[in-house]
């Protein structure tokens, strides 16, 4: 098993049920500039010696101000990151900017995870636990001072794929609809 050299992201599947799951809940992103306009699910990276469970209530907080409840973690079904999703990132990365680097990096650092992680880019690798609102009556808003994100939206399982996700996502939020669907 190698991935003491990956940083971890925690992130979020917000449905509005986790009994019965019809919408999940997806974020924009409005930085970097690479990355703005692309949807993805609220989270973040895992600081030094952070619990990941802890770390995601904490970003949830920090960008929409709301406590959750953890669901299942959704698997990875796949370890290695995939061709499409390789040259999707280098279109987005094309002009270079902060996060070049990493695409240029050595993908096969990013190997399965037994913790079943999903690969990003080269250094980075993704939790993803479904999630409620621990208050359903709240209503997710943006926080001033989430400058990460420009938009959020409930989306149905339908409509989910025709978002324009951050490439490693795919696949993620298929495993995500076909877990909530069933
Ligand atoms: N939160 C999140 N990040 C994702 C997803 N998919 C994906 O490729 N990523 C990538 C984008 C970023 O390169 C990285 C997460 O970094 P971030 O910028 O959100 O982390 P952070 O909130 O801790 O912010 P920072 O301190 O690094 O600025 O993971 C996703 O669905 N959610």
């Amino acid at each position: 098993m190698v991935r003491s050299m990956t940083q971890l992201v925690v992130a979020a599947a917000i449905v509005n049920d986790l009994e019965r799951p019809t919408h999940l809940l997806c974020a924009q992103r409005a930085y970097p500039l690479e990355l703005k306009g692309k949807w993805e699910l609220p989270g973040g990276k895992v600081e030094p010696n952070e619990e990941p469970a802890v770390a995601l209530r904490r970003e949830i907080h920090e960008e929409l101000d709301l406590e959750i409840e953890l669901g299942p973690q959704i698997k990875a079904t796949w370890d290695q990151i995939d061709e499409k999703t390789r040259e999707a990132w280098h279109q987005i990365y094309a002009e270079g900017g902060r996060y070049a680097q990493q695409v240029e990096g050595d993908f096969s650092a990013n190997r399965p995870s037994d913790e079943g992680d999903w690969p990003l880019v080269a250094d980075l690798r993704m939790r993803v636990w479904v999630c409620q609102l621990a208050d359903e009556t709240s209503m997710p808003q943006l926080r001033s001072a989430d400058g990460g994100h420009q938009a959020l939206k409930w989306v149905p399982w339908e409509t989910v794929l025709d978002l324009d996700w951050l490439p490693a996502d795919y696949p993620i939020i298929e495993a995500i609809r076909e877990t909530c669907k069933r």
